[in-house]
């Protein structure tokens, strides 16, 4: 005989099994189904990595937010240069700007985006400014990669006036607008797929990245 306690462990067993069962679903599907990846099989070492989702977009497009939640929703990891830069560093991105520079930034950015997109297959996030490397252009050719795209009233209202971003410090609308006309095309050339934010929240910006993916399977 079940008792009422029985019953209900059984229930979330029973649930957890089913929500276990879906992820590893999700997981297998969006993955691009690589047959030696499946559960019983030989894994081949040598078979590389590829994020499932790579995001990129100006500052305030939304790209580390999204990156988070949507790798939550998936059930498959998160990360983001800026803070691989970061740790790597050991300072945050603002001062390297200010002691080393922009170009010392882009090199460590270059060598980040190139170790996640060869080690990382959940969703990877991109600092703004990635795109200016011809190199990194170049790897990005065959990711799945969506372009976050903000308008200027948008993305200078969310970044704010906080000095977190180097190279919009001063008139943040004048910089910011500069930086979205000459970085345009370059998100255009490596994008997959483009979202434009102004108008969503970052759950439903996250809802149509989910419907994208599982189309583009
Ligand atoms: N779709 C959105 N709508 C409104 N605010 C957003 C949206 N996406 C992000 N934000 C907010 O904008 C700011 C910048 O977001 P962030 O994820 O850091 O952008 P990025 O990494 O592209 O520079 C954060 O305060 C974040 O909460
Ligand atoms: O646009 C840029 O050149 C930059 C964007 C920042 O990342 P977010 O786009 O995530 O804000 C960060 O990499 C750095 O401050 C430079
Ligand atoms: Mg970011």
């Amino acid at each position: 005989m079940r008792g009422p306690r029985g019953r209900h462990r059984r229930r979330g067993d029973g649930r957890a099994r089913r929500r276990r069962r879906r992820r590893r679903e999700v997981r297998r599907g969006l993955g691009g189904g690589d047959p030696a990846q499946r559960r019983g099989l030989p894994r081949q070492p040598e078979a590389p990595l590829s994020p499932l989702v790579v995001l990129v977009g100006p500052p305030g497009a939304g790209k580390s937010t999204v990156a988070e939640a949507l790798a939550s929703r998936l059930g498959v990891g998160f990360r983001d240069t800026d803070a691989d830069v970061e740790a790597r560093a050991g300072v945050p991105v603002s001062e390297i700007f200010i002691d080393q520079g922009e170009a010392h930034f882009r090199t460590l950015e270059e060598e980040a985006v190139a170790a996640a997109l060869a080690e990382h297959d959940g969703v990877l996030a991109l600092g703004g400014g990635a795109v200016l490397s011809d190199a990194t252009r170049a790897l990005l050719a065959g990711h799945r990669v969506v372009f976050l795209d903000v308008g200027l009233a948008a993305g200078v209202s969310r970044v704010g006036m906080n000095g977190n971003r180097p190279l919009l410090l001063g008139n943040v609308r004048s910089q910011m607008k500069a930086l979205m006309d000459r970085r345009r095309p370059l998100y255009d050339e490596v994008a997959r797929f483009t979202i434009v934010t102004d108008d969503l929240d970052p759950t439903q910006v996250v809802d149509q990245v989910v419907r994208l993916v599982e189309e583009d399977r």
